[in-house]
């Protein structure tokens, strides 16, 4: 059992707060949909509860973890998804937060391809870390759903080390989006640049295909 105390930074907290109240007033994180942490050290994060209103979080919804999903306050229940956000930590140490969203455009589109989606021509392309032109293609993997989220992050960490995520972010189909960042205001960037492309893709198909 992991004892160790921590004095929850406050400025980390609110930061994390206000991210997740705007995302929940985009309809982006619906009916205590999603899940959003932050990394304290190499073996502990920043977590929300389990089955929150999204839209209206308290610094006193979040509760700290530790990279094995114990919580330190045991009375405390943990995001049903700790298990994703602890394997994104460990994977890579420069990912600072992470933050799942439960879109309809992300939710819609993950369930309309097998293994990925190819984003192509967008400039809120270059919103996303290391995409520099919109005549680059980005390829954002896509993973079954499954109940069984220590199952799903072993997946995660599967195609990670085959070189398979090379975005900062993946879809889990008919579920939502993970998008990570090296602080929470990159993550945020990331999330509003994922959700903005998804939202082009879906509109397009609804269309009949692309309007150029
Ligand atoms: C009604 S949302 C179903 C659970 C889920 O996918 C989610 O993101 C929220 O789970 P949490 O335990 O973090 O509230
Ligand atoms: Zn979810």
């Amino acid at each position: 059992m992991d004892t160790k105390k921590f004095d929850i930074p406050a400025d980390k907290a609110e930061a994390l707060v206000e991210v997740v109240r705007f995302i929940g007033g985009q309809n982006w994180s619906p009916a205590t949909g999603g899940n959003y942490s932050l990394r304290l050290d190499n073996f502990h994060c920043l977590i929300t509860q389990s089955s929150k209103d999204k839209r209206n979080l308290q610094t006193s919804d979040l509760m700290v973890c530790n990279f094995n999903n114990q919580a330190l306050d045991p009375t405390l229940k943990p995001s049903a998804e700790t298990a994703l956000h602890t394997k994104l930590y460990q994977l890579d140490s420069e990912i600072g937060c992470v933050l799942h969203t439960h879109s309809v455009p992300a939710t819609v589109l993950s369930r309309s391809v097998s293994e990925q989606v190819r984003i192509h021509g967008f400039e809120m392309q270059k919103a996303l870390y290391g995409n520099t032109s919109h005549t680059e293609t980005v390829c954002v993997s896509v993973f079954d759903n499954n109940q069984d989220i220590p199952a799903l992050a072993k997946e995660v960490e599967r195609k990670w080390q085959q070189g398979n995520i090379n975005q900062p972010g993946l879809l889990v189909r008919g579920h939502g989006l993970y998008a990570w960042g090296r602080d929470v205001f990159e993550a945020r960037r990331h999330v509003e640049g994922f959700e903005f492309l998804f939202s082009c893709l879906w509109q397009e198909r609804l269309a009949g295909g692309m309007l150029l």
